[in-house]
């Protein structure tokens, strides 16, 4: 019975701590193990955000937020469902950053994390069957660590972003979290660094690249998707080179998304469609320049490019409309180094009278005159004040997204973006930005970061048991998201404000699942959209323990 009472204690998914009735604490062998006052637990919530509010730093509270995670999730997803917008950055980006570098001497709890190394590949079932524990997983975030936001390789410690992507899913769209895994592939780190450092927690070798690399994510879709036939399967912040690749492979097989690829692609053109309702301008009219064309740039740049067809336009006429600028400058199509997803988009040197010099963001702004800029570059500052004035020079509401994370990567600020351009700007950034007063107007500041939308997406899909995840369903959630900011207030957003993401999460969900219904792709029937959709979500309260 002792055994077994320090079980539940120490499970958070079963521990309820000081709430705990008097009842239960007969039952389970508890009496005399906790202090006896019995609380409610609305009574721990509110001692708990107190405890967290006197906490001196973002990091410190997250480190405080992550040990209630370690011990009770329920009251942890009480606390977050409260303070959702104040919570975000803290759980997620930006703090979430600083924990993953410094992960190794911060680690306390590997918060049921699936951990596999490719020097181990005969252990995977059996890692994956334990850190389920027996659990029903339907939801895994992976992630190989590769390109952690902007901030790069970081090895076994990007496990966190898979630990925070998944809070966010509960917080905001009601996964049951004892229905998700984190898990992080091990397959070396490039950084030095680590490799160098003793405390590092990872397998201190290169990156392992090629067959080896891709045997070992095929092994683990296979694996996971046999022992978890349900899934619903997220990728997270794998490198340039393998994260199109890996999603191609699998997107028709099974439900399985890429973040930063699809996820960001569906936040940029809701907010695009948001910044043209308060323009009253037409999507097939812009003129587009994606600054940082890798991972989510392509992938952006690719979703936006098939609403302009979508709204009419033939592949050959939209594709006028696109240019990607990366490391080397604009990008043309006799450059060796494209990759995959660049090259549809590169451009023909003959099309410029000087094409040796498009070698800056500020020399193509000139040359094309784009209306709307993205950043994910993960160059901090670059969109200076003069690019951004020459912008503004050619379009009466330049539309500008800088777009990397965290912080500290972010190619302009907000305010800047609005002072530079006279309060014309129509702004979204990566990470919240608080709103900006300029000449008597606040401009509210819309987040354009993919955490907006994927609890949504993932919700949907898993409520209406859908096949696969495909661009239609891809497409209702981006359109989903219109209608609820107000485009005639002075300074609205772009996009809905972070405090009503639990009330979108129910909107995308319900426009994913109704897409895969009517084109006939559930695996069951679905009667009732709505419904089903209410009916898969979990709620933090209490439930009896038998
Ligand atoms: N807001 C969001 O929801 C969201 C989503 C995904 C990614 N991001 C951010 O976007 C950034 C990029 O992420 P990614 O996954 O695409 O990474 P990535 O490594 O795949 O792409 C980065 C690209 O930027 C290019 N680049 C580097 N230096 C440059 C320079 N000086 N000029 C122009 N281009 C340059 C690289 O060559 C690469 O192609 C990160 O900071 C990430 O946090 C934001
Ligand atoms: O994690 C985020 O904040 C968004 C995005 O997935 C990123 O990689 O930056
Ligand atoms: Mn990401």
């Amino acid at each position: 019975m002792k055994l077994a009472a320090q079980q539940i204690l120490n499970d958070p998914f079963l521990n309820k701590g000081t709430a705990f009735t008097s009842e239960e604490r007969q039952q389970l062998g508890l009496i005399g193990l906790l202090p006896p006052t019995v609380q409610t637990l609305d009574q721990q919530v509110a001692q708990t955000y107190a405890q967290y509010q006197a906490k001196p730093s973002a990091l410190e509270k997250r480190l405080f937020l992550m040990s209630i995670f370690n011990e009770n999730r329920v009251l942890f997803y009480k606390l977050f469902s409260q303070h959702v917008a104040e919570f975000m950055p803290v759980v997620y980006d930006p703090t979430i950053a600083d924990t993953i570098e410094h992960y190794s001497e911060l680690f306390v709890d590997p918060q049921n994390a699936a951990f596999l190394s490719i020097d181990d590949p005969a252990s995977m079932a059996t890692t994956l069957k334990n850190a389920a524990g027996g659990r029903h997983i339907r939801l895994v975030v992976v992630t190989d660590a590769e390109g952690i936001l902007g901030i790069g390789d970081w090895g076994t410690q990007g496990v966190d972003i898979a630990v925070g992507k998944l809070m966010v899913y509960t917080a905001a769209a009601g996964i049951d979290p004892s229905e998700v895994m984190p898990v992080v592939l091990d397959t070396g780190t490039n950084r030095q660094q680590l490799l160098d450092d003793p405390q590092y927690l990872g397998n201190h070798h290169a990156r392992i690249r090629g067959a080896r690399y891709d045997q070992f994510v095929d092994q683990f879709v296979q694996t996971v998707t046999e022992l978890f036939p349900d899934l619903y399967l997220h990728f997270e912040d794998f490198g340039r080179i393998n994260a199109a690749k890996i999603l191609n492979k699998y997107k028709n097989q099974m439900t399985t998304f890429n973040d930063d690829i699809q996820g960001t692609g569906i936040i940029v053109l809701a907010g695009l469609l948001g910044a043209l309702n308060i323009s009253k301008q037409k999507m097939t009219e812009q003129i587009y320049v994606s600054f940082g064309a890798g991972t989510a740039g392509a992938g952006i740049t690719q979703r936006i490019f098939e609403e302009f067809v979508q709204q009419g336009l033939s592949e050959e006429a939209a594709r006028k409309h696109f240019y990607l600028v990366d490391k080397q400058g604009l990008l043309f199509a006799d450059d060796p180094t494209l990759t995959p997803e660049q090259k549809p988009f590169a451009r023909s040197k003959a099309e410029f009278a000087h094409s040796e010099q498009l070698t800056t963001l500020e020399a193509v702004v000139k040359a094309v005159h784009p209306t709307i800029l993205v950043g994910t570059s993960t160059q901090p500052g670059t969109f200076t004040e003069a690019i951004i004035k020459e912008m503004a020079a050619h379009t009466p509401r330049p539309i500008i997204f800088p777009l990397s994370n965290p912080t500290k990567l972010a190619e302009a600020k907000a305010a800047d973006l609005i002072n530079w351009t006279d309060g014309k700007a129509l702004v979204a950034t990566g990470i919240p930005a608080a709103p900006v007063d300029y000449q008597g107007v606040t401009y509210a500041i819309g987040q354009a970061n993919n955490a907006l939308v994927y609890p949504g997406l993932g919700l949907g899909t898993l409520a209406a048991h859908a096949k696969v995840l495909n661009d239609q369903m891809i497409s209702a959630a981006a359109h989903s998201l219109g209608g609820i900011v107000d485009p005639e207030q002075p300074g609205a957003a772009v996009l809905p404000p972070v405090t009503k993401l639990n009330q979108f999460s129910q909107t995308v969900a319900e426009a994913v699942a109704q897409s895969a219904v009517d084109q006939g792709i559930t695996k069951e029937k679905i009667e009732n959209v709505r419904q089903a959709v209410l009916a898969e979500k979990w709620e933090p309260k209490y439930t009896a323990l038998n």
